[in-house]
This record gives C-alpha cells, sequence and structure tokens, in this order.
C-alpha cells in the first residue's frame, strides 16, 4: 500500500495514532518537540488485553536521585521519558552498491508521503536524519518498532525498512548505540577489535565505516575483530554481519579480558627469531581501533526494555564494575601505541562508568589520556561525566573505601570509589578513627541497636566528606534520554600514548598533567617496560552477576543457520585432520620445513565446536576456476581463498579474505592457533552438485560485487526485458529471450556459472563495463536455458533497483504481478 493519495480521513487517524511527533512550526522549523508523554493510554485503547510493564522501581529512583544524575528540577521529565516508549531509528549501510538511492527514497518520498499536517497548521514530521550522524545516513522515525509493526498506514515503509534491513541496506539500531563507533574515528586501513561485539549493530556500523570509500571491485586495506563470548550470540553476530558480504571480518568466541594477542616471540621462543616471524608484515596482534562496549546493567535501554524496571538493582553495576576494568584493560593492552579506543556501556550507572575510566587511568599511568572530545560531533546533546559519586552496597551507602567493612571487601573494592584510594592510601583522611567507629557500630555500618550510622540513606553525606575525582572525567559523555528523544548511553574515548606500565601490585594514582593538546594525563607509574599485550596483569575477577546482565543492542535477534556458526554442543569435538598438502605460506612459496613447522603449531589450536580454518592452495582447482571466469591477474585471488572442511577433496564452498585478515589468520596459524575463530571470509564460491561443466564452483551472490569487476569470462549483458524476464521466470529457454544479440551471446558462454548484467542505458557494448550502478544476477548456463540462482530476496532487490533506475519505462517493465519463486 503506498504513502501517496491517501484520504484525509486516513491521514487524520495517522496522526491520532502517533504520540512523540516532532512539530515543525512554519516560523521555526528547527523547533523539536520531545515527546515524554506516557504511552500505556493509547496502547490499551487500541488493545485492551494488552498488560503494561509496571515502568516504576523505587530503588531505582532513590539511587540515581542520590547519584545526582540530573538536576533535581529534570527529574520529573527525565522519568516521564524513561517511561516512554523509544522511537525507532536505523541506519543506512554507506558501503551498499544502493545507499544513494535509498537515501533518495527516503528523502523524497517517505519523508513527504509521510508528512503530516498538526492541528495547529504545523507540519508533523514522521521520520527525519538524526542530526548528529554524519551525511544524513541515520534516521529516526516518531514511531516505536511496535507502532511501526502494527500500524496499517506505516505499512508500505515498515515492509520498506524490513526488506532494506534484511538484505543490508539498512540496520535497525537504537540512535544512542550508534554513538560510540562515530567516536573511534575510523580510517579505512585501521585494524579494528571489537571486544564485545554481539549481537553486532556496531560491528556492522565498522564495517560500514572502513568499506565507506572503497571502490566497486576493492576492499579496504583495515579489518574488524568481533568477539563475545556467548556462543549463541556469537551467531547472532555472525548471521548479522553476514548481511554485509565483508571479506575484511573475522569473528572469534574468546572471553574479552583474556583475549589472545598472537605474540610470535612469546610461542616461538627466546633468542632464535623463526623465519616465518620475518615473512609476515605483523609479529603480534595489535590494534589500531578498539572498542569496549561492555556487558553492562543496561538501565539505559529501559525505554525499549521495560522489563528492566522490574529487576533492577543497584547490586548489578557493583558486580559488573570487575570485570568492566578486567575488558578494558586488556583493550588498552591490545591497542597499538598512538591508536584510540572507546569504552561505553549503556548504563547510567557511574560504578559502571566514571568509576572503571578513572580505574583505567589510574592503571596506565601516563600511557594513557581521556581525550576531550566535546568540538567532535556538535549536535550531538551530551553531558559531561560526573565526578562524584556514591557506592551502595546491600542498601547502604558509602562515600569511601574506608566505610566498606572487612566482610565487604570482596564485592566493593576502591577503584569503586571517585578518588580510587585503598583501605591503606589515605591516612591522611583521619578515617582510621572513623573506620574503627564503623566497627564498632557492627556490620555494614549497623549499630547494635540495629539503626543506621553513617550509611543511613536519608543521610548519606551529612556526617562524611563526599569524595570527589581528582581526574577529568567532565571529559566523558552521558547522554541521557529527555535531551533528545532517545536512550541513555555513556562513552569515553582514551589515546594510548606509550605502552603501558608494567601492572604494579597496587595501583596508586598519580597526581596528573595537562598535555600540549589540552589532554590530562596522569603522571607516569616509575617502572616503564615496553611489555606485550600478554603481560598485562589480569585484574580480580568480578562480574559473577552476568546472568543478570542486559546484553543490549538486540536490535537483530533472528539466528541465523549457516554452516560457519559456532557449535553449541559441548560434547562436540572436531579432530582437526591436515592434508599433506595444505601449506602456511603467502603465495604458497614456503618451503618443506616451513609446512612441518606450521602443521605442528596449527596441530596445537583445537577449538571445541570449530570447523578449522585452512588455506586453499589446492593448485588444480583454483587453477581451474581463475580461468573459467577469466579472473584478471590484478585481482590479488591465490592465498586469498579459504575452506573450512579438512577433506580437501570434497571442498564445498570456498571463502576469500582479504589482504588484512589474510595477514592475521597466517599470525594466528604461526602462534599455535590462540584464536577462536567462529566465522571469516566471504563466501565467494560454492560447489554446484550434479552437473557436468568445466568449473563446479559457482559465485555466490555475496561474492559476486566483489568478483565481478576482475572477470572477463562468463559475463553478459541483457536487455531491460530479457533481464526482467529472468528475474520474472527464474529460467529461461534460449528460444525465449527477445533480444537476438543476447540470445546469441547466452547461448555462446560455457556450460556453467555466469553473471548476467542489465544494460539500463540499451548500448551497443563490447567490453564488459562495471560500476557501482551494475546491477547483476549470478546465473547457470545449462544445455538449453539461463537459470537464475538467487534466492527471492535478492531478486526483490534487483526489481526494486531496476523499476529506480529505469522509472520512465516503468510501466512496461512492471512485473505482472506473478509471484517470485525462491531459487
Ligand atoms: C552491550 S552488549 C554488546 C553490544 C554490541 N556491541 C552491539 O553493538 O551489538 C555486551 C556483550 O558482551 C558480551 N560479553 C559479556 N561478557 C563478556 C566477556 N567477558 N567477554 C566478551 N564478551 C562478553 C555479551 O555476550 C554481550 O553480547
Amino acid at each position: 500500500m503506498g504513502g501517496r493519495g491517501r484520504s484525509r480521513t486516513q491521514r487524520k487517524h495517522f496522526a491520532q495514532s502517533r504520540e512523540n511527533n516532532w512539530k515543525y512550526t512554519k516560523n521555526d522549523p528547527e523547533q523539536q518537540q520531545n515527546g515524554t508523554a506516557d504511552n500505556n493510554n493509547n496502547r490499551e485503547n487500541s488493545n485492551p488485553s494488552w498488560k503494561p510493564f509496571v515502568t516504576q522501581n523505587i530503588a531505582f529512583e532513590e539511587y540515581y536521585k542520590e547519584q545526582g544524575i540530573v538536576p533535581p528540577e529534570e527529574w520529573n521529565t527525565f522519568m516521564d521519558c524513561l517511561r516512554s516508549e523509544l522511537p525507532a531509528a536505523f541506519r543506512i549501510n554507506s558501503s551498499s552498491q544502493c545507499y544513494l538511492e535509498i537515501q533518495a527514497k527516503l528523502e523524497n518520498d517517505f519523508m513527504k508521503s509521510l508528512q503530516e499536517e498538526g492541528t495547529d497548521g504545523s507540519e508533523v514530521v514522521a521520520i527525519r536524519p538524526l542530526p548528529w550522524y554524519p551525511e544524513n545516513l541515520a534516521w529516526q522515525s516518531t514511531f516505536s518498532r511496535k507502532q511501526l509493526r502494527k500500524n496499517k498506514i506505516l505499512e508500505r515503509f515498515h515492509e520498506f525498512l524490513k526488506l532494506q534491513n534484511e538484505i543490508g541496506n539498512i540496520t535497525r539500531q537504537e540512535a544512542v548505540s550508534m554513538v560510540p563507533p562515530l567516536f573511534l574515528d575510523v580510517r579505512p586501513d585501521d585494524f579494528i577489535l571489537d571486544m564485545c561485539a554481539a549481537p553486532g549493530s556496531k560491528t556492522f556500523q565498522l564495517l560500514e565505516m572502513i568499506h565507506h570509500s572503497a571502490e566497486l571491485g576493492s576492499l579496504p586495506g583495515g579489518m574488524v575483530l568481533a568477539n563475545d563470548v556467548d556462543v549463541q550470540r556469537c551467531n547472532l553476530l555472525i548471521h548479522q554481519t553476514k548481511r554485509m558480504s565483508t571479506a575484511n571480518l573475522i569473528v572469534t568466541n574468546h572471553e574479552a579480558q583474556h583475549f589472545p594477542s598472537c605474540h610470535l616471540k612469546r610461542t616461538c621462543g627466546e633468542g632464535s627469531e623463526p623465519q616465518e616471524v620475518k615473512e609476515l608484515d605483523i609479529d603480534q596482534l595489535l590494534f589500531d581501533r578498539v572498542l569496549c562496549d561492555v556487558p553492562c546493567s543496561g538501565d539505559g535501554t529501559l525505554r525499549k526494555a521495560p522489563d528492566i524496571w522490574r529487576r533492577w538493582n543497584a547490586g548489578m553495576g557493583n558486580g559488573l564494575h570487575g570485570l568492566q576494568v578486567q575488558i578494558a584493560m586488556r583493550g588498552m593492552s591490545l591497542l597499538k601505541v598512538g591508536g584510540r579506543m572507546v569504552y561505553s556501556t549503556c548504563s547510567m550507572n557511574p560504578i559502571e562508568n566514571e568509576a572503571v575510566v578513572a580505574e583505567i587511568l589510574r592503571r596506565c599511568g601516563g600511557s594513557v589520556e581521556l581525550i576531550d572530545v566535546s568540538s567532535e560531533l556538535p549536535q550531538l546533546v551530551r553531558r559531561p561525566g560526573l565526578k562524584k559519586w556514591k557506592v551502595q552496597d546491600k542498601g547502604m551507602w558509602l562515600t569511601s573505601y574506608n566505610e566498606v567493612h572487612d566482610s565487604r571487601r570482596a564485592a566493593v573494592v576502591p577503584g569503586m570509589f571517585p578518588s580510587g584510594k585503598g583501605y591503606m592510601d589515605a591516612p591522611e583522611h583521619g578515617d582510621d578513627a572513623r573506620r574503627s567507629q564503623l566497627r564498632d557500630n557492627g556490620s555494614n555500618g549497623h549499630s547494635q541497636n540495629g539503626v543506621g550510622t553513617v550509611q543511613d540513606p536519608a543521610t548519606p553525606t551529612t556526617i562524611l566528606d563526599e569524595e570527589a575525582s581528582t581526574l577529568p572525567l567532565e571529559r566523558c559523555m552521558r547522554i541521557v534520554p529527555h535531551d533528545q528523544n532517545s536512550g541513555a548511553f555513556f562513552i569515553a574515548v582514551f589515546h594510548k600514548l606509550s605502552p603501558l606500565p608494567v601492572a604494579q601490585k597496587k595501583h596508586c594514582y598519580q597526581p596528573g598533567k595537562t598535555t600540549s593538546t589540552g589532554n590530562f594525563q596522569a603522571q607516569s607509574l616509575p617502572k616503564v617496560k615496553d611489555i606485550n599485550a600478554d603481560e598485562v596483569e589480569q585484574v580480580d575477577s568480578v562480574g559473577n552477576q552476568l546472568s543478570e546482565v542486559t546484553m543490549g543492542d538486540a536490535d537483530i535477534l533472528e539466528n541465523g543457520n549457516d554452516e560457519a556458526t559456532l557449535d553449541t554442543d559441548p560434547s562436540k569435538i572436531v579432530e582437526v585432520k591436515r592434508p599433506e598438502l595444505i601449506k602456511l605460506s603467502s603465495d604458497g612459496k614456503a618451503g618443506p620445513e616451513l609446512v612441518t613447522r606450521s602443521r605442528k603449531l596449527q596441530m596445537r589450536g583445537r577449538w571445541r565446536g570449530i570447523d578449522p580454518i585452512l588455506f586453499y592452495h589446492e593448485e588444480a582447482a583454483v587453477g581451474q576456476i581463475k580461468a573459467f571466469y577469466g579472473i584478471k591477474e590484478s585481482f590479488p585471488f591465490k592465498g586469498h581463498l579459504i575452506v573450512r572442511n579438512t577433506d580437501i577433496d570434497h571442498v564445498k564452498r570456498v571463502y576469500y579474505v582479504s589482504k588484512s585478515v589474510k595477514e592475521v589468520l597466517e599470525l594466528n596459524f604461526l602462534a599455535g592457533e590462540q584464536l577462536k575463530i567462529a566465522a571469516v571470509g566471504l563466501k565467494m564460491f560454492e560447489r554446484q552438485k550434479d552437473v557436468s561443466t568445466e568449473c563446479v564452483f559457482r559465485i555466490t551472490s555475496e561474492g559476486m560485487p566483489l568478483l565481478l569487476p576482475h572477470i572477463t569470462k562468463q559475463i553478459v549483458y541483457a536487455s531491460p526485458v530479457d533481464f526482467k524476464l529472468l528475474l520474472q521466470y527464474k529460467s529461461i529457454k534460449f528460444g525465449d529471450f527477445v533480444d537476438a544479440e543476447f540470445r546469441e551471446k547466452a547461448s555462446k558462454l560455457q556450460f556453467g556459472c555466469c553473471a548476467v548484467i542489465l544494460n539500463k542505458d540499451k548500448k551497443t557494448l563490447s567490453e564488459p563495463q562495471v560500476d557501482a550502478s551494475t546491477i547483476a544476477i549470478g546465473c547457470w548456463r545449462g544445455r538449453n536455458s539461463i537459470t537464475v540462482m538467487v534466492i527471492a530476496l535478492d531478486i526483490q532487490e534487483l526489481v526494486e533497483r531496476m523499476l529506480t533506475y529505469l522509472e520512465e519505462d516503468s510501466d512496461s517493465l512492471l512485473l505482472e504481478n506473478k509471484p517470485l519463486i525462491a531459487a
């Protein structure tokens, strides 16, 4: 159903069914009205059986009021906003071939067709670009996802979002969740580590960033390594990122706090630098950018996950602080000197935010600075980080570590407090007397008669001095919901200035100084050694409350069924049998000694439930593929192919990896397969069973855009009318093609896979010309016919794109309401 030409009554209903509208008055087009009304009444009217979540939690309110999370005069607005539904947001994939078409459709079609006239004559905008996101690539609608699903009038828009999301041209993602990658300042050649990546919204965004300016048929120099500890969520991540069809991604399954560094020197022993180290550009896995989007209590997502109201308690944040510090410290040690790391959470709790940032600064000494990014993304409304906060433990408020009872010291650590000072660090505070007073009064500040003393929530700060951090935590960013009708988020940006100091037994904070760039730097700890990423101390492990943790960002939660997903059956151990012929080398140049050594190293890495990764060096098969498709010499092909089954004679799928990913894989092999790799590479070829052809490997639809500019054979141009016939009927006999030239050229192709390109300009083309606007489809040239080899979803996308390009001819091209059947 179309948005154009709707009746006035329809439009009225449409307008009435909304909340959170942006109203642009004619005088003030920029004016934005934040929607903070409670939507429950509306929802109940439209669905009387619907039971709203309880949007109240006394402990939550008490906690955040006490923390001064927003000024008292904003409290009611803040709470009202948290109780209202979150507007849906999505991002256009800027590396998609048709991102400009999608942008134009949103701007010229949906933005106008969904625009309404309010009762006061003002214009009500239903979708609009997020003003702070570069190049109008991210959009927000006034509707929540639920409203989009239910409102009939929005059906066409909703269908559009669904299709484009499935194809990978857009990604639905909460607006504030798009912020952290923007502060990573990603460049196309960067090696990026996404430490806690599932379900993968930010990984996808990072991939978009590195691919953004890559020409069709070429790959960026960088790569993304996306990791998550949870096997099931790793599978979601794989499914999600498959939509990107990228050769520049590795998905791993590790505890981020113990992420391996694949350090070759360590693996190979000291003294004798092994031969293979010299052959690689890298000898340790270090990254230019690290995203540390850690597991958190997730109370910033209350608007889209209202069940958190019921579950929330202050212990969630306390329980995660240690794990968050560990993960961030590991990230920092894997970051190259000069690199940037972003730490983020979707929690509002200072224990998970400023306290973690402060602890990182203390532990890293002068080797790391917290960057002032106030001039970046100026249209993003954010507030500075807190300098003061308190810790609540078992309902008691604590303002300094000295108030922590002995029995609670495993759970409440010095780093949770603004000064970060431990029990022994602050005799000058004269807290000894206070501590003994606490002990005298009994456990956790309860006096013997049961009346609370200093920890009484009603009078938490009147007796004790409040601690304040001297670190520049105001450089952290807090995004609060009622500033721009969003969720809440916390972001801090770090810059690594030098190697980390050797782990100190006690993490004392030294007073800092401000650098020439105006950024704060804590004073260097005295003993600084150039250490590798393996040597950084692993801190105390907390995080035993992980079951309660909100994993956040579950915008895309559909499990994919792919051969490369992780096996969740713990009983299954894959025995990796490596055939003699598999060699580790760049371009197959390695000598026999190296092969033997490499194989030994490979044998060490046996990961439960993980298919092995093998470079595909089968000369005969690879040569055959190359010859059949006429792959140009200029395309880096040999040495970039991998397979995931050990039986080299029955390879089903061949994956392509970028140069950057190839380097990491080679390093990983040499380092004894430390990485537990769940997915890697772009599926480029798939074996076609029971066919007679010179080459049994067909090009997949994922592989087609990358390969198309580099093949010189098995490629043919079709006139719009024949292209349309192919899309419509999927298999066409040569005699049924309309265009005689196409018929002749198609019948001269070799039996097997071929690429049919839409000749949209209807020119006579002698040489194939491929650019970003090219519309091509993978087909099979059979004995008497050409058959389409893509799934229904891809056909649907091709139809949409074809109609956009040939708009003036659309009448003659409209498909005749015949169903398109999946391949
Ligand atoms: C906030 S979510 C990440 C969201 C993700 N960055 C995105 O944008 O889609 C936190 C993730 O951390 C993972 N996680 C929890 N503990 C972890 C650990 N120790 N190491 C690595 N990942 C962990 C969870 O499985 C969860 O997927």
